[in-house]
């Protein structure tokens, strides 16, 4: 991702993801690494600016446009792996849970920190986060809208391995991802497709009840001051 500058995804952006994992799954490429230009960041989720004073259209198709993006990703036929050398909120969680396998660098915070926001991750978020650590440790996530930081995060399970640095994590993605040459195409992705079925047909049944979710929260006027009042304060904490 190299979307300065902190990752954040705008239609645009996801476009531009998907288009990628499309590319990828044609050029039957045989893993991918999905990693960040920023130093520090590795995505800090949605783009907020999409969701604050939207024509109907626009936000329609910003969220369409994510639920193709992590349809493909989540379904990808060949190893994915995230490596986190930067912090990874919300969506930007959602991407590296996505993969099927995390490395992170020290010192980064990482969650589905949607709560703490006043806003609810949808159903499919909170699904990724449950087949990664489990139903107790997701709901008490989920419900705080806890960022873990790197020890909590190997800890729970979030992610499988902490390594020392940038260079280091790419290492260690490469690494699984050799780990993986070696397996027989169809029965890995048979597999995982198994395992990540549910979590799939739970959208793709639900897309059009879930844009309408998304549609009619972002429009209610609390919601749009409280969008408001926290890009403000982002944007005071940069300023
Ligand atoms: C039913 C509704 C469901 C909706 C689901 C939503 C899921 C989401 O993903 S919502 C997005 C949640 N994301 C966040 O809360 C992250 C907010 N950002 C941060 O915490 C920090 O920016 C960071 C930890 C990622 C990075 O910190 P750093 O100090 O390096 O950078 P900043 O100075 O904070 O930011 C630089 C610059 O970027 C702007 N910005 C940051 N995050 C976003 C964002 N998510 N969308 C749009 N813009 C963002 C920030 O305002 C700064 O902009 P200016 O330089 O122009 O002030």
């Amino acid at each position: 991702m190299n979307r300065p500058p902190v990752n954040s995804l705008n239609t645009e952006h996801l476009e531009q993801l998907h288009r990628a994992l499309v590319r990828l799954e044609n050029e039957k490429c045989r893993g991918m690494i999905l990693s960040s230009s920023s130093p520090t960041v590795f995505s800090a989720g949605l783009d907020i600016r999409e969701m604050y004073k939207p024509e109907l259209e626009k936000a329609r198709k910003f969220w369409r446009t994510l639920q193709d993006m992590w349809l493909k990703l989540y379904s990808t036929p060949y190893p994915t792996v995230a490596a986190i050398h930067g912090h990874a909120p919300a969506g930007g969680c959602l991407l590296a849970l996505s993969c099927e396998y995390r490395v992170i660098v020290p010192n980064v915070k990482i969650g589905l920190n949607e709560t703490q926001l006043g806003i609810v991750a949808p159903q499919w978020f909170q699904d990724c986060m449950r087949n990664v650590i489990g139903e107790r440790q997701a709901e008490k996530a989920l419900i705080a809208g806890h960022m873990f930081n790197t020890e909590q995060a190997l800890q729970v399970g979030l992610v499988d391995e902490v390594a020392a640095d940038k260079a280091a994590c790419i290492a260690r993605a490469e690494a699984f991802l050799a780990s993986q040459a070696n397996l027989p195409l169809l029965a890995r992705k048979t597999v995982k497709l198994g395992f990540r079925n549910s979590t799939l047909s739970r959208l793709m049944t639900g897309r059009e009840a879930d844009t309408k979710i998304f549609i009619e929260y972002i429009f209610q006027p609390k919601v749009q001051k409280g969008i408001e009042l926290y890009l403000q304060s982002l944007s005071k904490k940069s300023g």
